[in-house]
């Protein structure tokens, strides 16, 4: 998938607006930011691209303008500039590391991914991604049915695999991610691991699962939450993320609709990661 990378140039430069326009580009599509000295970059898949939607989007605020360009990534550039620039090995509360396959080794960490950056979200150094995986390194796994919905470069379901899930299944709309998480399972060594093209529609008619991982965004939570909960057995756990917590509320009563009942979250950088369980 080609994305298009839009800089944000913002004067005089202000931290606090700087995060509400990453806020608000959060809410339509865009998946990834990065800071900047004069405002961010932000990342949006090429389709999903309109100038119009960016202008509506951002609400300007007195006293500090913005202007923006808009550069297109062709798909072979990504896993180079990624590499380059921004792809660091992550290590995850002593538990778990996160590397691409050009970094060196941490024998010493318990758990231990390897991620080839492309296209696909998920190396763990987005807040949502590394409070999923806290989640995953804070709930024992042995022996269950794990769904990873959206599953990116597949980090989630792997390292659930790791931690002893008996069978997992990723699914993300995205080709690139679907074939991401496939050479991310044979990177890793993971055999219990499959993976489908497909949204919330694919789940009618699957097995439940004891455990669902969500890290998608507020909208398709909200509107697939009802389907997710459609294949999760009662007393399983739902975890979701890739939303602010001012959007924790909505997302609460939306879970509380469907039987859900609220255990606790992580949060970061105003990211938040809550984990509710399907009453019996
Ligand atoms: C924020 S990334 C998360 C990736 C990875 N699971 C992680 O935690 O880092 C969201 C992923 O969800 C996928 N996605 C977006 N909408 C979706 C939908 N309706 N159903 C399934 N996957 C979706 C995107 O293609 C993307 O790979």
């Amino acid at each position: 998938m080609p994305y298009t990378k839009v800089t944000v140039t913002l004067r005089p430069y202000s931290e606090a607006v700087s995060d509400i326009f990453v806020a608000q580009l959060g809410e339509i599509d865009y998946e990834s930011f990065v800071e900047t000295e004069s405002g961010f970059e932000a990342y949006v898949q090429s389709p999903l691209f309109s100038r119009e939607r960016l202008e509506q989007q951002i609400i300007p605020v007195d006293g500090v303008s913005f202007t923006y360009d808009v550069e297109e990534i062709p798909d072979q550039n990504w896993n180079e500039e990624w590499e380059k620039n921004y792809f660091q090995p992550i290590v995850i509360d002593d538990l778990c590391v996160v590397r691409g396959p050009f970094h060196p080794e941490f024998p010493h960490i318990p758990h231990r991914i390897v991620i080839e950056p492309k296209m696909a979200f998920g190396t763990g150094h987005h807040e949502t991604t590394g409070m999923m995986l806290k989640h995953i390194l804070a709930n024992d796994m042995t022996g269950l049915r794990v769904l990873d919905m959206g599953c990116g470069t597949g980090i989630l379901g792997i390292l659930a695999s790791m931690r002893g899930a008996r069978e997992v299944v990723g699914i993300d709309i995205d080709q690139w991610s679907v074939d991401n998480t496939l050479e991310n399972c044979s990177l890793n060594h993971i055999h219990n691991m499959s993976v489908q093209l497909g949204d919330a529609a694919s789940l009618s008619g699957m097995l439940p699962y004891d455990v669902i991982l969500a890290n998608i965004n507020r909208n398709i939570l909200l509107e697939d939450m009802v389907k997710y909960v459609a294949v999760l057995k009662p007393g399983g756990m739902l975890i979701m993320s890739g939303f602010y917590a001012e959007d924790l509320p909505l997302i609460q009563q939306e879970a509380q609709r469907n039987g859900l009942t609220y255990v606790d979250h992580r949060e970061q950088n105003r990211w938040v990661a809550p984990a509710f369980l399907l009453k019996l």
